[in-house]
């Protein structure tokens, strides 16, 4: 398959209304040497440097644009392979003719999506972990989903598992040899020493799969805002998204389904959902408002409770923080809406005007300093940032617990075995040679 020489556009594809002022178009394989010799109808450029050409269609002879073009040996590349770019203008006729020059060769073929990306992982640049830190970080909407995803390209958990792996393989390599050289003069208290390292892994690997940061800056941090019926729930939802995304009226049960809306607040992704209004009802779809917005409160990761000033709005907030699951006095935001109607001076609550607009800076203040602080629990080590991981170091744990409970060496090593293969999907990287290099590395048997 990587016979062939694959190419595509890198630059956004250029419309009537946004043409681009420039485009680039890649080529990588065996022949895209070739390809550029034959754009060009010149020999190869010094690698890596660019020059100025005129890009020529193979067929006809006809010349589509000057532009500058750079050509990168083999195996100094991103992909490992061969390479090719081509800087042209960002125009539809240009973009189209330059592409269609391409397919005259006869000898290039349209990449598939992430096929250049794929290429570098086959030849080793790149593990699956950094392989998907570029896709996020092309998918980065604000600057703390950029900075985790450079972070996870830069190989970031790539370190942390294959440091997760390499203590696994030397706690496998103590019970192989056990298992394969029964006679030879290992060191004592071996059977307490793997132990210790597979109970030190499921703890470290524990603690990776209870941090939610990651997940939650790809995902967005989850907001609830809930509270009685009419405390301007809908209206805080809206003043904050700056649009009409839920109905407010003054009918008190307006809201029945949860309504969310995408945010950036300060630099974190935020996920805002607007809830009913909490209240025991006879009305059947209010009932399932209700719960719906319960079921929300306790998933979300920060609970904004919203009040009425004008109504009795502490009994009302001591009611629902005590029928709250999760609620978290240190993270969560007590906001006494309608102040314009009533004056509230408390402290530790946001004072706010929906109508107005007063107290939308402290609260913006607030959400932000609990998304931050969410955002930071057990900063330090890189989060764990996709699902595949979660559950690939799932398996992993389970492997390493039934490891922990065989009642034979030989059991203990498969699950062993077992639980880094686990990892090793993860980073996409298993190789059953590495094992005998550790044994020999730790041990020197044989010698
Ligand atoms: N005076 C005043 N009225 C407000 C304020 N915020 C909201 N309201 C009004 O209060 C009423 C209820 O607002 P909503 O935003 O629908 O309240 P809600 O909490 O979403 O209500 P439900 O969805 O029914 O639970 C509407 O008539 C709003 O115009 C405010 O700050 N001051
Ligand atoms: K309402
Ligand atoms: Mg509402």
């Amino acid at each position: 398959m990587n016979d062939a020489t694959i190419y595509a556009l890198g630059t956004a594809t250029p419309t009537r209304a946004h043409p681009g002022a420039l485009a680039v178009i890649r080529l990588s394989g065996p022949r895209a040497g070739d390809a550029l010799e034959q754009l060009t109808r010149k020999s190869l450029p010094t690698p890596r440097r660019m020059v100025l050409r005129t890009i020529l269609d193979p067929v006809s002879g006809e010349a589509i644009d000057k532009g500058l073009v750079v050509w990168f040996a083999a195996p100094n590349t991103e992909t490992g392979e061969p390479m090719v770019e081509l800087h042209l203008h960002g125009g539809r006729a240009v973009v189209g003719a330059a592409l269609d020059a391409i397919a005259h060769l006869g000898f290039c073929r349209l990449a598939e999506p992430g096929e250049f990306t794929r290429r570098a992982f086959e030849h080793g640049k790149l593990d699956l972990t950094e392989a998907e830190g570029i896709a996020d970080l092309v998918a980065a909407e604000t600057a703390a989903q950029r900075r985790q995803a450079l972070q996870q390209m830069d190989g970031a958990l790539h370190r942390l598992y294959e440091e997760w792996r390499g203590k696994g393989l030397r706690a496998l390599a103590h019970l192989e040899a056990a298992i394969d050289f029964p006679d030879e003069d290992l060191p004592e208290g071996l059977a307490d020493e793997v132990r210790v390292a597979i109970a030190g892994l499921q703890a470290e690997i524990a603690a990776h799969l209870e941090d939610r940061r990651g997940e939650r800056l790809r995902d967005g941090l989850s907001i609830a805002i809930i509270g009685p019926p009419n405390a301007g729930k809908s209206s805080l939802l809206n003043l904050l998204a700056r649009r009409e995304a839920a109905i407010v009226s003054e009918t008190a049960g307006t809201t029945r389904d949860v309504i969310e809306i995408h945010l950036d607040l300060g630099g974190w992704p935020v996920v805002l959902a607007d809830t009913a209004g909490l209240r025991d009802s006879t009305d059947a779809i209010e009932q399932e408002g209700v719960r719906r917005a319960r079921a929300r409160a306790a998933a979300a990761d920060l609970r904004v409770l919203v009040l009425d000033a004008s109504g009795d709005w502490r009994a009302e907030m001591q009611a629902i923080i005590a029928s709250t699951e999760h609620w978290t006095p240190a993270r969560d935001i007590v906001v006494v809406n309608k102040t314009d109607l009533a004056p509230v001076a408390t402290s530790g609550i946001v004072a706010l005007s929906t109508t107005g607009g007063a107290g939308l800076p402290e609260l913006l203040t607030r959400l932000e300093q609990s998304a931050e602080a969410s955002m930071q629990d057990g900063a330090g080590a890189p989060p764990l940032t996709r699902v595949r991981h979660r559950e690939a170091l799932v398996d992993c744990q389970a492997a390493l617990e039934r490891a922990l409970g065989a009642p034979e060496v030989a059991l203990a090593a498969e699950d062993l075995r077992l639980a880094l293969r686990a990892i090793g999907r993860i980073t996409g990287a298993v190789r059953l040679d590495e094992l005998l290099d550790v044994i020999f590395r730790d041990f020197c048997i044989g010698k």
